[in-house]
């Protein structure tokens, strides 16, 4: 349990960045830029994730990008990109925000690693590895010495692997472009109708988090966190980042909290916006996808035992009521579909809300830190677990 390599110091580290093939050049990303922004975007909207069907391809916005990559402490050095010398073309691009993680009792600072991207055209040219020794020695020249990443792919030891869960919102464009079919033995009409989504919410209370909310919802966040055995650690600064944004006009992300009548922070959630290019469709262009954040509820926090059944049935009942206003909340912000995983307490509302399972698993890894693999709020068959639910408090988006 714990680091896994020998203790060494940024005095220890090169200071050279790594030897790079002969046609291309290290460059730092400037996303303050407008131009250098552009070209961090049309990278990946043109080269990053798609699902396995090559269907859908992750259309990450450029507010997204000054959202995901200028969380406090963020890093110019940490956004790290590869040019070809002749044409300055960026043609790979590789990312590090600074958190501060808790992993069972230990607590130390990392990084977050993501937006790993290679041009289509230059995959195969073992360039992947050489981005990663780069970005490493740039972290590790700040005295940082551990990592969190996902992937959709298997690496060795994964520490946890939630299940996609999807809630479809606007079922005939689902139906549309083939992301979700209709069984035989249903019409339209019956999935339009099993779908369908309430236009207003039903939280007494519920209203979006404001500046003003911030000390009390993170008081009831770090509470509620503390059940999870993986956590991010968020400072006020890192909280009002992370879920009042930085963009008022093209909002990514969306808060939420629930005032009681005495005026305390009962319960929060929270989601963003992480569209989908849809690759082959005469009709449609474009996904709206939102995506479950963090959240946090008192509900249980009368029990101390976390799976005490009176507990558990009132936690469920609290986000079977919140996550259902979430999905109401998503279709006002004209999304066809709203993504969860099976961590956190996921488990306890997703079947409840109509979440289907998906076909995609995420693999959550830790760079030079061992530990015992967390639960991922899964039975053994892969089904969604109401009892264990998962020990997994963090999402990377
Ligand atoms: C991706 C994703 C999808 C889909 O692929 C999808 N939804 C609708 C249609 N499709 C094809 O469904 C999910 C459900 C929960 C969490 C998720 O992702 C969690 C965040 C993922 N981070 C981005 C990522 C994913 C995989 C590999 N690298 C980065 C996803």
């Amino acid at each position: 349990e714990g680091p896994i390599d020998s203790k060494k110091t940024p005095d220890d580290i090169p200071d050279e960045p790594l030897p790079m093939l002969g046609d291309f050049e290290w460059c730092e990303i400037d996303i303050q830029k407008e131009n250098e922004l552009e070209d961090l975007f049309v990278l990946l909207n043109e080269n990053y994730v798609e699902d396995k069907d090559s269907s859908f391809r992750f259309n990450y916005t450029k507010e997204f990008f000054n959202w995901a990559l200028k969380s406090p402490g963020w890093r110019k050095d940490w956004h790290v990109g590869v040019r070809v010398k002749k044409t300055n073309k960026l043609i790979a691009f590789i990312s590090a925000i600074p958190v501060n993680l808790r992993v069972r009792s230990n607590e130390f600072k990392s990084v977050e690693i993501n937006f790993l991207c290679i041009h289509k055209q230059l995959r195969a040219k073992r360039l992947t590895p050489v981005l990663i020794k780069e970005i490493t020695r740039r972290v590790n020249k700040c005295n940082i010495w551990q990592a969190l990443y996902t992937s959709g792919t298997i690496l060795p030891s994964p520490v946890s692997t939630p299940r996609y869960a999807h809630r479809p919102i606007n079922w005939s464009k689902l139906y549309d472009v083939g992301f979700t079919g209709c069984p035989i033995d249903k019409t339209k009409a019956d999935m339009l109708a099993y779908y369908a989504v309430p236009s207003v919410t039903k939280t007494a209370g519920l209203r979006a988090m404001e500046l003003r909310d911030v000390d009390a919802t993170l008081v009831l966040f770090n509470k509620y966190q503390s059940r999870f055995d993986m956590v991010q650690n968020f400072t006020k600064e890192e909280f009002q980042h992370w879920f009042l944004g930085n963009d008022e006009i093209h909002k990514v992300v969306f808060s939420y909290v629930v005032e009681n009548e005495e005026g305390e922070i009962t319960d929060f959630f929270s989601f963003y916006s992480l569209p989908f290019t849809i690759l082959e469709n005469a009709i449609h262009k474009d996904l709206g996808i939102g995506y479950l954040f963090y959240y946090a509820s008192n509900a249980d926090f009368e029990y101390t035992d976390r799976f005490d059944k009176e507990g558990t049935t009132a936690l469920r009942k609290r986000l079977d009521s919140l996550m259902s206003d979430a999905v109401v909340l998503a279709r006002s912000h004209k999304m066809d579909v709203f993504n969860a995983l099976t961590s956190q307490e996921n488990s306890l509302f997703l079947e409840d809300l109509k979440f289907g399972p998906g076909d995609g698993f995420l693999n959550f890894y830790l760079f030079n830190y061992k530990t015992m693999p967390i639960t991922d709020g899964l039975t053994e068959d892969k089904r969604f677990d109401t009892e264990k639910r998962s020990n997994v408090g963090v999402v990377m988006l």
